[in-house]
């Protein structure tokens, strides 16, 4: 196994470094909104190139202004370490 699947306590003590993002459906989520969707495609491209960095992709879906993102780890049936730190990437777009 590559990298472990967090427990729920481990999960819990790093979503406390993160704001908005929360666990639905087994992986972590978290909604954004930009003014338009050139703004919204614009960070879904800053997203891939962070995550194509560390080898690790996320789920992501845009409709016009608003994009979603899940991230999970196929690789450990669950959320990992490689999730809480690309969610910090995220958040530091
Ligand atoms: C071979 C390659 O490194 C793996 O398939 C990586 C690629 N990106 C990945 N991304 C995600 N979200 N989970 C993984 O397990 C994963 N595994």
């Amino acid at each position: 196994m590559a990298i472990p699947k967090l427990t729920n306590d481990q999960i819990s003590a790093g979503m406390a470094q993160l704001a908005g993002w929360a666990v639905i459906d087994g992986k972590l989520h978290k909604a954004f909104k930009f003014k338009d969707f050139v703004e919204a495609f614009g960070f879904m491209t800053k997203v891939a190139i962070a995550a194509e960095k560390m080898d690790h992709h996320p789920e992501l879906y845009n409709v016009y202004n608003n994009v979603k993102i899940d991230l999970v780890t196929h690789d450990a049936g669950g959320i990992s370490a490689l999730d809480l730190e690309l969610a910090q990437k995220i958040d530091g777009l």
